[in-house]
């Protein structure tokens, strides 16, 4: 995160009125977004400077004009600065907060304290209005929405990998909030049909809005497990899951991860345990994506993850319990190779696409090309394409 800020922050002077959000919106605000009421935690008082004339008795002057700060409540209007509690530790409502935080920017408030602390009413809607975050990335909100939908790099790229084509039936697996699948879609021209699953209700809307918004027909939206999609039934006869065997061209599978490629990330809350208990989720999927693909189809694992567990160690183990699969070559390829540790051979190595979010280019490797570069200024990210044989 360091070197992070070292090369795109801006010099933003912190003000002396605070406001303290969440991590998780602290992360949104460095990514673009403005502060969210429901992100707010503490908007401790704000100091307003007063003007007083007062006697000064023992000078020879008979008065002098004195500054002092008045302690208020933040109101609409104010400019404040915006802290990100990286701990959690921060009490709801507080006035003041000694903990450990990140400063993200300045912006101007759009709620009064009381609105958000002391109503009955939840809060909604935006709080506080960014105008000078410390990371210039600007909110893609409302542009072109009916015409383009924003996704990372390694995201963008891994519809190309995939490599659907107008009129075939693809299955996205784990689709919410449907990035992927609309790009699926919109690569096939909308000829033919995506389906798109996700295990959680509410993010299954989410899908349909971003597919309607872009007036996408060929893509169908089920909330289902996908572990369990896969039904060798013969009576089956619904048009939703569970599939017959061998019912997709192509599959993907951007599995469930621990996300430790996300950034900007300020806060990681995830225990050694959670990690750990990707590994067997992504196997099961694994499992049902590799019974629903057709003999010559493609499959694509994906995670924004960045541990062998996750990714090379999967693909090791896919190769071995599944002799059908090949590691296929990508395209486009602009990301590093897989890493060394889980028993791969270097030419497979080479077919694995890994983005990696450290950032080891300096100022003078700005002018490089993207190819040479989008590796290195990414989220984490990894991607393995097989076929099926
Ligand atoms: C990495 S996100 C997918 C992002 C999505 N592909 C996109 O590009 O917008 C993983 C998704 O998998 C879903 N998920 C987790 N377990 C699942 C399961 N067993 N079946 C279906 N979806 C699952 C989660 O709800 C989450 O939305």
């Amino acid at each position: 995160m360091t070197s992070l800020f070292s090369r795109v922050v801006r010099a933003v002077k912190q003000l002396s009125s605070e406001v303290v959000v969440g991590a998780q919106c602290g992360s949104a605000v460095l990514r673009g977004a403005h502060v969210f009421t429901p992100g707010i935690i503490a908007s401790p008082k704000c100091k307003s400077p007063v003007v007083q004339s007062m006697l000064l008795y023992n000078t020879r002057s008979a008065c002098d004009v004195f500054l002092f700060f008045l302690r208020a409540d933040m109101k609409t209007g104010d400019v404040v600065s915006v802290f990100s509690d990286l701990e959690g530790k921060c009490t709801r409502g507080a006035t003041s907060f000694q903990g450990k935080t990140a400063f993200v920017g300045n912006g101007v408030s759009e709620v009064e304290r009381s609105s958000i602390f002391c109503s009955d009413k939840p809060a909604k809607g935006v709080g506080i209005r960014m105008v000078e975050p410390l990371y210039w990335s600007p909110s893609f909100d409302g542009v072109l929405p009916n015409l383009a939908f924003l996704q990372n790099l390694p995201s963008v790229v891994v519809g190309h990998v995939l490599g659907p084509r107008p009129g075939e039936r693809i299955l996205d697996m784990c689709a919410a909030p449907g990035g992927k699948t609309c790009h699926i879609a919109a690569i096939m021209g909308d000829q033919g049909e995506v389906v798109a699953l996700d295990r959680i209700r509410n993010k299954i809307d989410r899908i349909r809005q971003n597919a309607q918004m872009l007036h996408l027909r060929s893509v169908k939206v089920y909330c289902f497990n996908s572990t369990q999609a896969v039904s060798s039934d013969p009576a089956l006869q619904t048009e939703g899951p569970p599939f017959p065997p061998e019912s997709f061209d192509r599959v993907l599978l951007d599995a469930p991860c621990s996300g430790l490629g996300q950034r900007p990330n300020m806060a990681c809350t995830w225990s050694l345990k959670e990690i750990c208990s990707y590994q067997p989720l992504q196997r099961n999927l694994f499992h049902a994506a590799v019974r629903l693909l057709k003999k010559g189809g493609v499959l694509v694992y994906s995670t924004c993850t960045v541990t062998l567990a996750e990714n090379e160690e999967q693909v090791a183990w896919a190769l071995k319990t599944f002799p059908c699969l090949t590691l296929q070559p990508q395209e486009p390829h602009i990301g590093g190779e897989g890493m060394p540790g889980a028993g791969l051979a270097p030419e497979q190595l080479r077919l694995l696409q890994r983005f990696s979010p450290e950032l080891t280019w300096d100022q003078t490797q700005t002018t490089a090309p993207l190819h040479c570069r989008a590796d290195k200024d990414t989220i984490g990210f990894f991607i393995a394409k097989f076929l099926k044989n």
